[in-house]
Parts: C-alpha cells; sequence; structure tokens
C-alpha cells in the first residue's frame, strides 16, 4: 500500500489508496460492466486512457490469460472501489499504476456530468498531489496521439484459420482477439495486417473482405485505413467495428466527431430501423460517426441518443457496427453480425459468377 493522488482536469485531487506504482496520465474513461474486467484491460482501445470500473469489486473470479484480447495491459492505469490482489500483481508485473479506495462511481458520475476529462495519477512512497497535478498538465487530448496506431497494430503479417473457407484481411488498428476468433470460428482465414497497409500490400493478400478493426483514438489518425476502404469500395465487401465503423464512413463521404463521454458500458440498447429489434450491446467509444455521407445509410441507432449503431451500402456490400458485436465482455446478443458480413463474400461471388 502507498500513497495515491488522482488530479482531475476540472480542478480536484482526489487521494487514494495506491494498489501498484507509478506515474501516468490519461483520457480518463469509464466502463459500467460488472464482469469482463481481463478483457477490459487487454482491449487495445483504451490505450492512452485511464479506466475506471464503476463495479465496485474488481478481480473476484481471477485472471487468466485465454480471457485476454492482446498480449498486453492497453490502459495506462486502473481505478476501482477495490481490486483483488490477483488484478493488483497483474497490472503490477505490467508496470501499470492502479488505485482503489476511492469513489469510483462518483467519479463516473462527474465523467458523465461533466464530459471526457484527463487525468494524471501518481502512486508511490512520498508521491505528492503535485506530482499527479505535473502528470495531468503534460497530458495531451486523445485526438493529439497521432500515432496511436503505431503503437497497438500487428507488426509481421500473422495468419489465423489457414486454408478457411473464405480470406478476411482484418486491417489491425488495435484489434480484439474475440474479432478474429468470431471469424475464425466461421471457417474464414483471418489476415491480421498491420494499420498501414497499403492498397499494394493488400492485393498481395486477394482478401474476399476488408474488415477494420476496433481501435484507440481519433479515427482521423487511421488514414491508411481509409485509403484501403476508398480503394477498395465496390471491389471488395468491407465491414467495420467500432474503430472500423468511423474510418469506413469517412472513407465514404461521413464525418466523425467526439462525443461528450462516450458509450461506455455492456448495456447499450440498440435499434434496428428496419427490424424493430433492439438488442443490448458492449460498447468503449468516445468519437461517434456524425454525417454518414451519401454512400452509407444508418441501418441501427442507439436507443438512448440516436447515434448511428449501424451503417450499410447492400450494392456496394459494406456493413460495419459502432459497438461489439464479438462481446467479450458482454452480451451475444449481435454475434450473428459476423454470419451477415460473410454472407456477403457468397453475394459477392455469386454476382461475379452471374457477369
Ligand atoms: N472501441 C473502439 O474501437 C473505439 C473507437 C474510437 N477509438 C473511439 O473512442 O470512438
Amino acid at each position: 500500500m502507498s500513497d495515491a493522488y488522482l488530479a482531475l482536469e476540472d480542478g480536484r485531487v482526489i487521494e487514494a489508496r495506491g494498489r501498484a506504482p507509478g506515474r501516468t496520465r490519461g483520457e480518463l474513461v469509464f466502463t459500467t460492466a460488472y464482469t469482463g474486467y481481463e478483457e477490459s484491460l487487454t482491449d487495445p482501445s483504451y490505450e492512452e486512457q485511464v479506466l475506471t470500473f464503476s463495479y465496485p469489486l474488481i478481480g473476484n473470479y481471477g485472471v487468466r490469460e485465454e480471457r485476454f484480447e492482446s498480449d498486453r495491459v492497453h490502459p495506462r492505469a486502473a481505478i476501482a472501489h477495490e481490486f483483488t490482489e490477483d488484478v493488483v500483481e497483474w497490472l503490477e508485473s505490467e508496470n501499470v499504476p492502479a488505485i482503489d479506495h476511492i469513489d469510483s462511481r462518483d467519479l463516473v458520475t462527474s465523467i458523465r456530468e461533466e464530459g471526457a476529462m484527463k487525468c494524471g495519477i501518481a502512486v508511490g512512497d512520498d508521491v505528492t498531489p503535485e506530482d499527479a497535478k505535473a502528470e495531468l498538465e503534460q497530458c495531451k487530448g486523445m485526438s493529439e496521439h497521432v500515432d496511436i496506431g503505431k503503437r497497438v497494430t500487428t507488426v509481421e503479417h500473422t495468419t489465423y484459420g489457414e486454408g478457411g473457407d473464405v480470406d478476411v484481411a482484418l486491417i489491425d488498428c488495435g484489434a480484439k482477439m474475440s474479432i478474429v476468433e468470431s471469424l475464425v470460428e466461421r471457417d474464414a482465414a483471418v489476415h491480421v495486417l498491420s494499420y498501414d497497409t497499403t492498397p499494394a500490400e493488400l492485393a498481395d493478400v486477394d482478401p474476399d473482405l476488408l474488415f477494420i478493426s476496433n481501435g484507440p483514438g481519433d479515427p482521423a489518425n487511421f488514414e491508411a485505413a481509409e485509403t484501403l476502404v476508398e480503394e477498395y469500395v465496390g471491389e471488395v465487401p468491407i465491414a467495420g467495428i467500432c474503430l472500423g465503423q468511423q474510418v469506413v464512413a469517412r472513407a465514404l463521404g461521413g464525418t466523425t466527431e467526439k462525443m461528450n463521454f462516450g458509450h461506455r458500458g455492456v448495456n447499450q440498447p440498440v435499434r434496428d430501423l428496419e427490424s424493430g429489434q433492439v438488442v443490448m450491446t458492449t460498447q468503449n467509444h468516445g468519437y461517434t460517426v456524425g454525417e454518414p455521407g451519401d454512400e452509407l445509410h444508418v441501418k441501427q441507432v442507439n436507443v438512448n441518443d440516436g447515434t448511428a449503431e449501424g451503417l450499410a451500402n447492400e450494392e456496394l456490400d459494406v456493413i460495419t457496427r459502432q459497438y461489439h458485436p464479438e462481446a467479450h465482455p458482454g452480451p451475444h446478443d449481435s454475434l450473428g453480425f459476423f454470419d451477415e458480413v460473410l454472407a456477403m463474400t457468397d453475394a459477392s461471388h455469386h454476382v461475379v459468377a452471374d457477369d
């Protein structure tokens, strides 16, 4: 146990219990999920953020690698009312500062009322409130992290499900492993490619489907992925999840914007405009599609605020989701998205055959 201070952009400095040492900074975000802490902590979408769990006890069913979404912890620090020893040991081994004995629900309420904010954290023997404030002063806004893709992407082209029925090029902007698994389970060969793959490099893979993954930060900082969509739209079916939806929208004439505090939890209701059906979804994003542009149609909306949750263009074989159909954590209501996506490849082969 050691001293710990959390300095917030609104001027407050909160004293807490130090669990894992270090000094760091980031955008303060939260999740209201009551399970799935291993998945959230290893989700690359949280790069450059500090993750607050509103559920009061985090770690009550241990830490198991098979539940990880990537090979490391991505948030720069973690906050909860109470972390178990298992989680503390894990975060410490990854050099990720952790603090608890803090009213994390009150913290989440502040973010919801005041909007996303930067924070600074200092944990260790003899740290002072000034140390946390000094971290806060150096904190950049999410959009300023222009090289964020480089820090989360795969370095080498890796193929999962080799020999599968359909070749999917997954552009790894910080992909969760559950997206790869959801596709491999459906007999796809998934080629995981770097976030800055060029159109020529993609041509070497000759994919049946181009899939843009989730990922951290501002979608405007993923221009290479936008270029792929621009070049391949109409040639190959295209899918996207979360940051992937935002990148696809930008490439096809749409806009993205920063939200007040985002959608953050595993109970976000989404309505399909055609069927009227509402599903519960997992979400963790701070940007959203503003205007979808002329090519894409809004197919699904968030029940709470009406923002675009699903976009499509049936003629061009494009389909995207703002939420996480792969779950992990969260409800499995929308796993069928992966079937819809892979069905586009059959459809496009069919068109080619008819020609
Ligand atoms: N989970 C994600 O892919 C997040 C997308 C993007 N970084 C956002 O915050 O909106």
